[in-house]
């Protein structure tokens, strides 16, 4: 390799007992993109914000485009700009002024006029055309804002751009628009990009070099050509597993359905469907952004407001707001996890029970070993490390926080459970865990589970039912050895087959 354009030597982080980075060395070669992989609390975020300056090192040392940097420090954002992982983007300002939210270029006075064009031209390249520079951020969906915050890393024009899981949110279309772009500036401006991604999918499509860390250490750096889907994995968790293989249903059959739909639909999104879904069957719904997949799981949760009627076991409790949702025994896990979905700043055991503090307590009193028993089993069963449970969330990695929303949800004991986006930023191993749990549940509770999500490896190793949509309608609804990656984007991207004229 030439003169890498980024060196770091040495870098330690410790949090309280926790040891983010033991040691790590990085080199990073100009005008590359280098994926970085490894387990949930690998330490890739810890790095990517220490290179960026956000977190302090507790040793170590960064050289960027020949310079020694003073760590600790926020870098020039034209020599390093960070798209982190979770969203920074300020909901009550425009578009526009999140774009340019401390950029160097704005000064001391702010006049908007003379960026107005090259920032329109950044954004139609990452596939929002359609969103107007004076919009407020508040008003765009979760897809659309995460857009925005990798816009904001292209438009600085940085020589190393740093994107910590910028595809988790987004479809398949959407990526590959985020891809083209990235790719662009690879060839165009030399610009090094370092992308960490749970998807592997994404790393083999993209990268030209993957580093993997596992438990604070650096493991491995790799051409992409010379890796295999099972030597990365290997890599990173130390083990082989099972991907791709079909799970058996155990959906019961020949009872009254878990759940009925007659005539439901979300006006303006979700055209009418009836449907029944069985005890025990998990089933996946699929579609792009703006399909109607999404907005049919949250009217379910009462989240949007929907017409006809939804029943559980046999009986009508159409919920008409969230409140009434869980008083039936309906769960959801949102895919906005910061905002809606956990308490950052509370213990990861207080969370996992909070929704249950009637089960562990008696007459008013809150029992601790109650809380720590639950707590602990539901940790075992999502994979959360036990000895944790005393910490708080917002000390977790964020795929570990997912694992706690999830957990949350279950420990409801629901009829039905609904889950927006899963497993987003859970790692590979993990991912197959909570997929088993998800299974045990729905086998020995008879747990319904629907879910939507824009990772097509997700639906096709979590389900054992698939129904996918297209602008606002159902285009088919199959059982999962039914289908294949191919015959879900063909329906996703295209709508149903034109019938033939004979
Ligand atoms: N502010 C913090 N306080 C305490 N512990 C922290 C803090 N930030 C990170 N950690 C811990 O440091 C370790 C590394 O976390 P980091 O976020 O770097 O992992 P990651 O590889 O990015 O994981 P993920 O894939 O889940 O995002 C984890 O054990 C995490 O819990």
């Amino acid at each position: 390799m030439s003169a890498p354009i980024l060196s770091a030597r040495g870098l330690k982080k410790s949090y309280g007992g926790v040891r983010a980075l033991r040691g790590m060395d990085i080199d990073l070669a100009a005008g590359e993109i280098h994926g970085l992989c490894g387990e949930n609390g690998a330490g890739k975020s810890t790095l990517v914000k220490i290179l960026g300056g956000f977190v302090m090192p507790d040793e170590g040392e960064l050289g960027i485009d020949g310079m020694q940097i003073e760590l600790g420090t926020p870098v020039d954002p034209a020599l390093l700009s960070i798209v982190h992982q979770e969203l920074s983007i300020i909901p009550h300002l425009s578009v526009l002024d999140n774009v340019m939210l401390g950029a160097r270029e704005v000064g001391r006075i702010y006049r908007r006029e003379p960026f107005r064009a090259h920032i329109r031209q950044v954004l139609d390249s990452v596939g929002l055309e359609h969103v107007a520079l004076d919009a407020l951020a508040e008003t765009l969906p979760l897809a659309e804002r995460q857009l925005i915050e990798i816009a904001r890393g292209i438009a600085r024009g940085a020589k190393v751009l740093l994107l910590d899981e910028p595809t988790a949110t987004l479809s398949d279309g959407e990526i590959e628009k985020v891809f083209a772009v990235l790719r662009r500036l690879k060839a165009e401006k030399g610009t090094t990009i370092v992308i960490i991604s749970h998807r592997l999918n994404e790393i083999f499509a993209l990268t030209d070099r993957v580093t993997v860390l596992r438990s604070g250490q650096h493991v491995m750096t790799a051409d992409t050509s010379a890796l295999t889907n099972a030597t990365l994995v290997e890599a990173m968790i130390g083990h082989e597993i099972k991907i791709g293989e079909i799970a058996p249903s155990h959906a019961r059959h020949g009872v009254t359905p878990r759940l009925s739909l007659n005539n439901w639909s979300v006006p303006g999104r979700v055209a009418p469907v009836s449907m029944d879904v069985q005890p025990g069957q998990i089933l996946a719904l699929v579609g792009q952004l703006g399909s109607g997949a999404d907005a049919l799981l949250e009217s379910l949760a009462g989240l949007q407001p929907a017409k006809g009627t939804l029943s559980l076991d046999g009986a009508d409790v159409t919920p008409r707001n969230i409140t009434q949702a869980y008083a039936a025994g309906i769960a959801y896990v949102s895919e906005d996890r910061a905002r809606r979905g956990v308490f950052l700043e509370a213990p990861i055991g207080t969370n996992l029970v909070s929704q249950i503090l009637d089960r562990v307590s008696r007459k008013g009193w809150i029992l601790p070993a109650a809380i720590r028993e639950k707590a602990t089993g539901l940790a075992r069963g999502f994979a959360i490390d036990p000895a944790r449970l005393p910490h708080d969330v917002s000390t977790l990695s964020g795929g570990n926080q997912q694992k706690v929303s999830l957990g949350k949800a279950a420990a409801l004991g629901p009829r039905l459970l609904l889950l927006n986006e899963p497993t987003r930023g859970v790692d590979i191993g993990a991912r197959s865990e909570i997929y088993d749990q998800l299974r045990s549940l729905a086998e020995a509770e008879g747990l319904a589970i629907l879910f939507y999500s824009t990772d097509l490896e997700e639906v096709l190793d979590a389900s054992d039912r698939i129904v996918t949509f297209y602008r606002g309608a159902v285009v088919r609804d199959a059982d999962r050895p039914e289908m294949d990656a191919d015959a879900i984007l063909h329906d996703i991207l295209h709508g149903p087959e034109k019938e033939t004229a004979a």
